[in-house]
Formats: structure tokens, sequence, C-alpha cells
């Protein structure tokens, strides 16, 4: 992802990225307290190293035209000229974030109910249950452009909605057994008309409407090819017990350890 934005390819800087990124990951969600020893006080110098580090390929860009920039997004927005230098250094951060972590923990979550249900390799199967029951985007934010009349209550121009997806991915009365992990629900029929990402209302873990996730495509595709890979290639086992929470955000409390060795069979 590093070197796709930046056009950053050599492996010790990619490991610097990373390192701060998963810094500014960590504290994004924490107590805002600017100390040191606060993990929001690590991730907002993590933030800084980041953006001093988009600055840097920036200035080389613009010194030496084609050089290490040379494919990633990062030069094609230099290029265009569209937005100030520190709106760009946003967006790859945003898009760090949001092309990245999203995706990462869904494998996560993945490997972890399959763990707990090694039956279900069905990989489409499995990346639409895992979506449902470890979506990543708990809820999202909405501002009513108008008056917007619902189900009896008006929400007046201007008030910020928030559409809660977890409330109706876990609702059950919307999907049976609704806390388990059950990918053949998809092949129920009464489910099929729902299972539509694209377009349900009751199934929407890349969100709706303008504003829904331009990576939905990429994401199903690199989950479907991590998954082949992983489990045809290794074998795993669980070495702590450990359980999803939905706090701050969607996560696994004790981290999921696993113990992994290489398949010879
Ligand atoms: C499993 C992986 C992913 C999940 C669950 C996910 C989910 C979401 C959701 C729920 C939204 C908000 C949509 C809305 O407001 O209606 C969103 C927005 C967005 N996602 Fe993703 N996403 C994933 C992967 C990716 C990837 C791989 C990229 C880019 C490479 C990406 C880029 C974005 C961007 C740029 C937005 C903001 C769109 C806008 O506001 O117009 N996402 N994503």
């Amino acid at each position: 992802m590093v070197n796709q934005l930046l056009g950053v390819s050599s492996e010790s800087e990619v490991n610097e990225m990373a390192g701060f990124f998963s810094d500014f990951v960590n504290g994004c969600l924490s107590i805002p307290i600017n100390l040191p020893g606060f993990a929001y006080h690590t991730a907002m110098k993590a933030r800084e190293s980041i953006i001093s580090k988009i600055n840097k390929t920036i200035e080389m860009h613009r010194e030496e035209g084609d050089s290490d920039v040379s494919n990633g997004v990062l030069r094609r927005m230099l290029e265009e000229e569209s937005l100030p230098d520190d709106a760009v250094a946003d967006f790859i951060i945003n898009l760090l974030f949001a092309g990245n972590e999203t995706t990462a923990k869904t494998m996560l979550f993945a490997v972890y109910f399959l763990t707990h249900c090694p039956r279900a390799m069905n990989q489409l199967l499995v990346i639409d249950e895992t979506l449902r029951l470890g979506g990543i985007a708990i809820w999202l934010m909405r501002e009513a452009k108008d008056d917007i009349e619902y189900q009896g209550y008006v929400i007046p121009k201007g008030c910020f909605v928030v559409p809660f997806l977890s409330a109706v991915h876990l609702d059950e009365n919307m999907y049976k057994g609704a806390m388990s992990f059950n990918p053949w629900r998809w092949m129920e029929p009464e489910n099929q008309e729902k299972r539509n990402w694209r377009s349900s209302s009751l199934y929407t873990p890349f969100g709706g409407g303008a504003r829904f996730c331009p990576g939905a495509e990429l994401a199903r595709l690199q989950i479907a090819l991590f998954l082949h890979y992983f489990v045809t290639t290794y074998r795993w086992r669980q070495v702590k017990e450990d359980r999803m929470s939905f706090f701050p955000s969607a996560r696994l409390v004790n981290g999921f350890q696993i113990q992994i060795t290489r398949r010879n069979d």
C-alpha cells in the first residue's frame, strides 16, 4: 500500500512507514491526552513523522522530477496540482487508513472465525459472513441536507445521523443466530437478496449511496487471495483464548495469537 501510494519501494523505507503507521492507528481511538507515555501522544508524533516523510517525497519529486516517486498515487496528485501540499498529505494518510486497516483486520477476523469453524472453506461465504459479524465500519456519519420524514419522525435539515451498521448486521430479527459465525446462512433463499453488499439495505459492510467504499472490490479480492494462500500454505493453532469486542471498534481482545507452521502435505 505504501508503495502504491508513495511510489516508495525500498524495504527499509516501507518498514519505517509501517512502524509509524501502526503507532498512528493504535493511538487513533485512545483517550486524547497529548502527553508523553500516552498512546494518543505516540500517534500524534507518528502522524508528524508520516507527514514529514510525505513532504520529503514531494520535495524530491519537485527537485528531481521523475525519480523514486515514479508510480505512486502521490505523483499523480502532484502532477494534477489540484490540492495544496497539506491536503495531499492528509489524503494519503486517509487512504492508508481506509485501505490498510480495514482489509487487514477483516483478514484477521476471517482466520479467527475459520479457526472455530474449519468446515467453512467456501471463501466467498466466509468473507460475507466475516464482514457481517466482524464488520470494521460499525457506524457511518451523515448529515440531513433537507428535512427528512422517516417512520413518523422528522430529521431536521443540518442534523447529523449515525447509521449503526452493526446494529442491523447483528439484529436477531434480521439474521437468525446473529451472533454466531454461520457462513451457510448466505445460501438460504431468504438471504439471497440481502447478500448483495452493493445495494442491500440490511447488509452494508461497505456503506452505501454516494460515499460507498471505492475500495470494496479491491478489498474483497485481496481477502480472497489472502485466504486462499493462507489456508493452502499453512496450518495454524490458536495459542490463547480470544473473543470479539465491538468497543471502541471491532477487535479481538487478546490480539488473536496463533502459531503457524508450513503445510507439507
Ligand atoms: C474490508 C475492507 C474495507 C471495508 C469493510 C471498508 C468499508 C468502508 C465503509 C463502510 C466506508 C464508508 C462508506 C459510506 O460512508 O457509505 C468506506 C469508505 C471509504 N473506503 Fe473503504 N473499506 C474497505 C477497504 C477499502 C480499501 C481497500 C480502500 C482503498 C484502497 C478503501 C477506501 C475507502 C475510501 C477512500 C472511503 C471514503 C469514500 C468517501 O467518503 O467518498 N476502503 N469504506
